[in-house]
C-alpha cells in the first residue's frame, strides 16, 4: 500500500493520445463511446466483483456509462473522482441499493463472485449481508452497543435470547456476547465500551459511532463491505482510527470506499478507480501508479489538483 503522494510523472504521452478521449464527436454526428484501455486492471487472484458495460440513469439522466471493471478480493479499492460523477451511485450497485432509488435504472452486468446480482430472483436480504455498506454519517441505531451488534443476526434468526428462548432451549445469550466482543474487537472498540455494553450507543463519540457502524456489517458475517466517505464526517484522530480499520478489515473481506481525499485514498487503498464528470470511469490502477504516474491526462489533471 502506499503510503506517500509523490509529484506525478509525466505519463507516457503515446497510450494518452489513442484513447484518452472517451467520448469523441466528430462534426455534426452523435458522440462515439471509447471504453479507455486503462480500466483493465490485472491482478493476481480472484475477481470479487466483475462489472461489465453499467450503465445507471436517474430518470433520463445518466449518471454512469458503460463501467467495466474487475474488483480484486480481499484488498481495498478505494473510489475518487469529482462531486458527482458517480462514485456513490456505483457504489450502490455493487448491493443493488439503487433499487430502493424510484427513478434509478441500471443495465449491464455486475458478478460477485461469478454470480450475475441482477439477475431475477436474486435473494436480496443476502446480498446486502454479502455486501455491507457503511455509510458517511455514522447511523447507529438508538439502542445500547450490544443491541447494534445483534440486530442484524437476530433479524436473520440467528441469534434467540429472552425468556422464551430459554423456556425453549434455545437461548444463545453467550453466543452474542462472543458475536458483540468479536465484533467489536475487530472494529478496534472493545476495549473504550467493553464496561459499557448495554449503554446506548448515541452516547459514543462520532467516531466510536462509526466504529460501531462498522461493526454491526461485520456481525452478519459480509464478503465485502462498502463505505460511502467513511471518514468525512470525522475529526483527524478519528479519521486515522477509521483508515488504520481499513487496513486491517482488508486482510479478511474487500473494502470498497468512496472518499474524497486523494490523500486518503493514497494511504489506505491498494488499487483506486478514478471516475470523471460524466460517469466514465476512466482510469483503475495500483494506487501507486495512478498517483505518480497515471495513463490518462485527465487522471494526471485531476490527482494533480488541476482541475475538480
Ligand atoms: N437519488 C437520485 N436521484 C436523482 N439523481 C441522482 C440521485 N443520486 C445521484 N443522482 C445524480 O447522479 C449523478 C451522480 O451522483 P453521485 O452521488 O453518484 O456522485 P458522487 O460522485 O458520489 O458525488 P459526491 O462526491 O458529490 O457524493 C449526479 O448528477 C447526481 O445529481
Amino acid at each position: 500500500m502506499s503510503n506517500r503522494m509523490n509529484e506525478p510523472q509525466e505519463p507516457a504521452e503515446s497510450n494518452r493520445q489513442s484513447t484518452d478521449s472517451v467520448t469523441q464527436t466528430t462534426a455534426g454526428e452523435s458522440q462515439e463511446k471509447i471504453q479507455p484501455e486503462w480500466t483493465e486492471y490485472e491482478f493476481q487472484g480472484d475477481p470479487k466483483f466483475s462489472v461489465e458495460d453499467l450503465d445507471v440513469y436517474y430518470g433520463d439522466e445518466q449518471a454512469l456509462q458503460g463501467i467495466t471493471m474487475e474488483v480484486p478480493e480481499n484488498s481495498v479499492t478505494a473510489l475518487i473522482g469529482p462531486s458527482g460523477c458517480g462514485k456513490s451511485t456505483f457504489l450502490r450497485c455493487l448491493n443493488r441499493m439503487n433499487d430502493r432509488i424510484k427513478s434509478a435504472r441500471v443495465e449491464g452486468s455486475v458478478e460477485l463472485d461469478g454470480e450475475e446480482i441482477y439477475q431475477d430472483g436474486i435473494n436480496l436480504v443476502e446480498l446486502r449481508k454479502r455486501v455491507g455498506m457503511v455509510f458517511q454519517s455514522p447511523n447507529p441505531f438508538p439502542k445500547s452497543i450490544r443491541d447494534n451488534i445483534s440486530y442484524g443476526p437476530r433479524k436473520h434468526g440467528e441469534l434467540e435470547t429472552g425468556l422464551l428462548a430459554r423456556l425453549r432451549g434455545t437461548d444463545s445469550t453467550d453466543r452474542e456476547q462472543q458475536l458483540v466482543e468479536r465484533c467489536l474487537k475487530q472494529a478496534a472498540l472493545w476495549e473504550e465500551v467493553s464496561d459499557r455494553l448495554d449503554d446506548n450507543a448515541l452516547g459514543l463519540s462520532g467516531g466510536q459511532q462509526q466504529r460501531l457502524c462498522i461493526a454491526r456489517c461485520l456481525a452478519v458475517d459480509p464478503d465485502v463491505i462498502l463505505m460511502d466517505e467513511p471518514a468525512s464526517a470525522l475529526d483527524p484522530i478519528a479519521t486515522a482510527k477509521i483508515e488504520d480499520l481499513i487496513e486491517e478489515l482488508a486482510k479478511e473481506y474487500t473494502v470498497i470506499v468512496v472518499t474524497h481525499s486523494m490523500q486518503q485514498a493514497a494511504r489506505i487503498s491498494d488499487q483506486t478507480a478514478v471516475f470523471l464528470t460524466g460517469g466514465e470511469l476512466v482510469e483503475f490502477d495500483d494506487t501507486d501508479k495512478i498517483f505518480e504516474n497515471p495513463e490518462s491526462q485527465r487522471v494526471e489533471d485531476y490527482v494533480t489538483g488541476k482541475f475538480g
